[in-house]
């Protein structure tokens, strides 16, 4: 059990707003654990089943709240959609709608509700709205800052009568500080959206560039450690500076994760230790069924226990009916291949997992980072094919499956990403691992994630004065 938070009179009323996705609001209820372990009260403004689906990891129920936004139908959606994880990517721009329709009622709460702080990532008219109540803001981001500082900053052009080219995005803005965490090739097409609508009336990078210029505080969820040229770029293009909160993983004061279901508990305690190859891809990605299948293929292949926790492919109600003919015989024993959510960070710091074959989201970034799990990735939107070039080529933690020219992934090229780790004698496992343990030992240092946290709310403090 974590330690009952002390109150003060000196704390603050804090309101988060994030981006309705799962990726989005898990890191915000990681942060608003650690302001209500320091007596901070905080009232998370999330849909409905975002609240169903992540409510057991907060851990003060009487400093925290959840208050549920109505979430709009908007034509083009699915109806009843609140959360990213239930549509596909191409409808994002759709919630993003619906997100500026819960304005009314959001105003509603800013107003009555006697705050300090509102805490917000994509809903860039929230600064306009706090001001006129009195109540500071801060813009805090829970991707990396090279994402941004590439693509989100004054000086990226963005042309307002056409959408950006792939070519202009492969051209690094002005000062840009990092060499390798750049977008080379067919990979600069993953952020062709940000010239599009998203939202009423408003493109992703105008919208997202928006919230960073109006807000009191600009705050990202990284570390120096990792970003640090990369938030001095941001601090001087957005003229103020950016206070970072650190990976913030939500392991309480006893720094455990959740607990893995019993099934699963039994299913992992029956392999060797380190020997199991676990993957997952968020909670965004759904595959086509081809590309599926070549995936789960490549995990037969490799000979090793697996368990891949994926939704089921586009086209399939269920994972049953998508797996290859045969497979489940031939993996019987040794391969599970999941469809529901699991406890991924119970999963990842379980004795017998060894690997970890992830999308590079920044969540599962930060919590492959803590494991001594050797990680293989594979990037699939923007952010996180930076995230890819920060662990394999500035940290050297990782390594990427190769892809063909067309964006295809093998069986082979996984099956080959997983053995160049996994083989007791290959090389490039053996500098992997090495270069891993460092960071784990930066990151699980004494004061290093509590450092970040009371600097940040040194900084709140300080803003209110
Ligand atoms: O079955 C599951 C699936 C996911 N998770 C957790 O859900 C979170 C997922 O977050 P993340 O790894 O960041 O993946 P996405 O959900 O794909 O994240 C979205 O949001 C991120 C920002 O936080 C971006 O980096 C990604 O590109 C975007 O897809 C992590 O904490 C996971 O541990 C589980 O616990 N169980």
């Amino acid at each position: 059990m974590s330690q009952p938070p002390k109150t003060s009179s000196s704390s603050f009323h804090i309101a988060m707003f994030p981006w309705f996705a799962i990726g989005h609001i898990t890191p915000y209820i990681h942060l608003a654990n650690e302001l209500a372990s320091r007596g901070h009260r905080i009232t998370l403004l999330v849909p409905n089943k975002a609240r169903l689906q992540l409510q057991h990891l907060v851990l003060h129920a009487d400093l925290i709240v959840f208050s549920p936004v109505a979430v709009p139908h908007v034509h083009g959606l699915p109806e009843g959609t609140e959360i990213a994880s239930e549509i596909p990517i191409h409808m994002t721009h759709l919630l993003a709608t619906a997100m500026d329709r819960t304005r009314g009622e959001i105003e509603q709460f800013l107003t009555v509700s006697k705050l300090d702080f509102v805490l917000y990532d994509t809903a860039q008219w929230v600064p306009g709205i706090a001001r006129r109540n009195g109540i500071k803001t801060v813009c805090y981001n829970v991707v990396c800052a090279a994402a941004l500082a590439i693509a989100l900053v004054p000086a990226r052009n963005v042309p307002k009568d056409r959408p950006i080219t792939e070519e202009e995005l492969r051209e690094a803005p002005a000062g840009y500080p990092s060499k390798n965490v750049v977008l080379c090739g067919a990979e600069a097409k993953a952020l062709t959206f940000i010239s599009l609508p998203y939202g009423e009336g408003i493109t992703f990078y105008e919208r997202t560039t928006t919230a960073m210029k109006e807000c009191d505080v600009l705050s990202i969820r990284t570390c120096r450690e990792l970003e640090g040229d990369l938030c001095d770029y941001m601090e001087a293009q957005y003229k103020k500076p950016v206070i970072l909160t650190g990976p913030v993983l939500g392991l309480g004061s006893d720094k455990k994760s959740e607990k893995l279901e019993e099934r699963w508990e039994k299913w992992f305690s029956g392999f060797e230790a380190g020997s199991v190859v676990f993957c997952a891809f968020g909670t965004q990605w759904i595959l086509e069924k081809e590309q599926f299948q070549e995936l789960v293929l490549g995990f037969e292949l490799t000979g090793l226990p697996f368990f891949v926790a994926l939704k089921p492919p586009s086209g399939c109600a269920t994972i049953e009916e998508a797996l290859p003919n045969g497979f489940e015989e031939r993996v019987k024993g040794r391969g599970v291949v999941f469809g529901g959510w699991v406890q991924q960070t119970a999963i990842l710091s379980h004795k017998s997992v060894g690997c970890f074959v992830n999308h590079c989201g920044f969540g599962s970034m930060w919590e492959s980072l803590m494991t001594d799990n050797q990680i293989v990735l594979v990037p699939h939107l923007g952010d996180q094919i930076l995230n890819t070039k920060l662990l394999v080529k500035e940290l050297k933690v990782a390594v990427e499956v190769e892809r063909e020219e067309n964006g295809w992934l093998s069986k082979d090229s996984l099956r080959k990403a997983i053995k160049s780790v996994m083989d007791k004698d290959s090389e490039v496992g053996v500098m992997v691992k090495k270069n891993h343990a460092k960071w784990v030992e930066t990151l699980s240092s004494p004061g290093f994630m509590s450092g970040y946290i009371d600097r940040f709310v040194q900084k709140l403090k300080e803003i209110v004065n």
